[in-house]
């Protein structure tokens, strides 16, 4: 388990988000006021949008604060399933229109090809990161760490910042921080929506086989603060 496990329970998403929104507010102004910049790392899929909204209300020094993602899909920054697309739409809004984002597309054709400069262009962030919010797909991933994913192997034992991974169970080949790179964090949050995401969350506490459940890499370890927050 990690060093300072804490499961948040709330009854709805709204209630979670304004929380953990403040909470996450609270770290950045705080890594600015202690160290002049604060780095943010945050995921795709559905269930942040709303928390994004709510962050970007915030009245933080959001110039001097660094967003980058947690993983991307192949995909020009513009598309339908773009995570930099997403965060643009919600997070770089409002007061957060001043953040500093930097997203893990670029101009090469593949993954495998634009990963070093993924990572080169995230030099100038913060590290360890401030904050890092995940999330979890119902086969057990976070980041783009696919259970299925050749992959996967690398995109947890790599020292690099990011790996390339072709999911055979999702949508587009991806780009994803490393398990060294999330690890190298002040905090991480698990944002959790939903019953069927608890059941999975408990069912990855049960054994440490990362393999088959690749949250388990943030679960089973002892280097970096987790806390889960979780609504009905
Ligand atoms: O780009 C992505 O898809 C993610 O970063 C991914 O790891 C996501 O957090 C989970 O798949 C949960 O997705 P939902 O929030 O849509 O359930």
């Amino acid at each position: 388990m990690p060093k300072e496990t804490v499961f948040k329970s709330f009854a709805n998403p709204a209630a979670l988000e304004q929380d953990l929104a403040e909470r996450i507010a609270r770290q950045l102004q705080h890594a600015v006021d202690a160290r002049g910049k604060a780095s943010l790392v945050v995921s795709g899929g559905s269930t942040p949008l709303k928390l994004f909204q709510q962050l970007s209300l915030k009245a933080i020094d959001w110039s001097d604060v660094y967003i980058t993602l947690a993983d991307e899909r192949w995909v020009e920054a513009d598309a339908q399933d773009s995570n930099e697309r997403l965060v643009r739409e919600h997070l770089l809004q409002n007061r957060a229109a001043n953040a500093k984002f930097r997203g893990l597309k670029n101009m090469f054709a593949t993954p495998e090809l634009g990963c070093d400069m993924a990572a080169e262009s995230l030099a100038n962030f913060p590290r360890p990161f401030d904050v890092v919010v995940l999330g979890m797909g119902n086969d057990g991933h976070t980041c783009s760490w696919f259970p299925c994913a050749a992959e996967l192997e690398l995109a947890l034992s790599t020292q690099a910042l990011c790996a390339a991974v072709n999911p055979s169970t999702a949508p587009h080949p991806r780009i994803t921080l490393s398990k060294s790179g999330i690890l190298n964090s002040r905090q991480i949050y698990l944002h959790l929506v939903g019953e069927q995401k608890l059941a999975v969350y408990r069912q990855a506490l049960e054994s440490d086989d990362v393999k088959a459940m690749p949250i388990r890499a943030v679960l089973a370890q002892h280097k970096t603060p987790v806390d889960v927050f979780w609504s009905a």
